[in-house]
């Protein structure tokens, strides 16, 4: 079941929180859903679960937005953040509750418990948990339903490395056996190995989205060079941008080491140095979010 979000908009009085934004949720695979915080995404988030009104724009799930979905915890699962526990309620009443809601067996709840490691504390009061733990009973809620579509808002929260490499191991599960995630945070490094995807987002508008390994589009290579001068020429006329560091310093844009070398042999260039000057996608990341994360 594909997600598709169009032009959605939300303005809190005279403040844009979303600016038609639109992007995709492919079945099948993870997409991060990035930007620094304040960026939007709960927002977002919550918009295409219905609990705020878009100001304008659609959210759909399989082509049908989540009011008009005839069983919607059997189709969209979302974990938005780990309050609204009742105190009172043991980790295993939590989930019978919602179990009631939405039909489902007591069988069920036992297996989200088991799948979520929640068994381990199902019989603790809510108020007593870790936030760790909780992050834990809001996914198996969410469970439930053995939903098609899981929205997860920065679902690391709170976890502990452990917590944290279960959490990417199960979700790159639940994709595999092809359901659609979208799974927002605020640091690329919590999902740099979970996503296939990416939409990244800042200040409420799209900065872009594609496959995550298109956050290494900024990519340089450094190559020096005695026949710097002709180099930078040659590659200049096949419309390839090159700054010049050093006198024998060129920076090319663009191209892996492989293409410089491989220009600089056509061109009967000699290099002394060829050196990739990949970013870490964390600081990809960050040049496109503007610096902040
Ligand atoms: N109910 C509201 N009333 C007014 N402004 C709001 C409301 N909800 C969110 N905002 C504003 O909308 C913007 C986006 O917030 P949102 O929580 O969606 O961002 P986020 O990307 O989820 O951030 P974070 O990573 O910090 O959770 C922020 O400037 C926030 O202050």
């Amino acid at each position: 079941m594909n997600v598709e979000v169009r032009g959605l908009t939300k303005t809190f009085g005279p403040a844009s929180a979303v600016t038609d934004l639109s992007f995709e949720a492919r079945a099948g695979i993870v997409t991060g859903f990035l930007g620094p915080n304040g960026a939007g995404k709960t927002t977002t988030m919550r918009m295409m679960l219905g609990l705020v009104a878009p100001t304008s724009g659609t959210a759909t799930f399989g082509g049908r937005r989540y009011a008009d979905l005839s069983h919607p915890s059997a189709s969209v699962g979302a974990v938005l953040d780990s309050a609204g526990f009742h105190p009172a309620h043991t980790a295993r009443d939590h989930l019978r509750v919602y179990a009631r809601m939405g039909r489902y067996g007591p069988a069920r709840v036992e297996q989200v418990a088991d799948l979520t490691g929640v068994s381990a504390f199902a019989d603790r009061l809510t108020r007593t948990l870790s936030t760790g733990m909780r992050q834990r009973l809001s996914l198996a809620t969410a469970l439930l339903g053995d939903p098609q579509v899981l929205l997860l808002d920065e679902p690391s929260n709170g976890l502990d490395p452990q917590g944290i490499a279960w959490l990417r191991h199960f979700v790159r599960e639940l994709a595999a056996a092809g359901r659609t995630i979208l799974v927002s945070s605020h640091v690329l490094g919590e999902i740099e190995n979970t996503a296939d995807h990416v939409v990244v987002i800042r200040d409420g508008r799209l900065v872009t989205t594609g496959p995550i390994t298109g956050l290494y589009a900024t990519a340089t290579v450094l190559a020096r060079s005695p026949q710097a001068d002709l180099f930078a020429a040659k590659l200049g006329q096949s419309g390839i941008r090159v700054e010049r560091r050093q006198p024998d310093l060129l920076r090319v844009h663009r191209l892996s080491t492989a293409e410089v070398a491989a220009a600089a042999a056509s061109h009967g260039v000699m290099l002394h140095e060829i050196t990739p000057e990949r970013p870490t996608l964390e600081q990809a990341f960050l040049d496109l979010t503007g610096g902040s994360g």
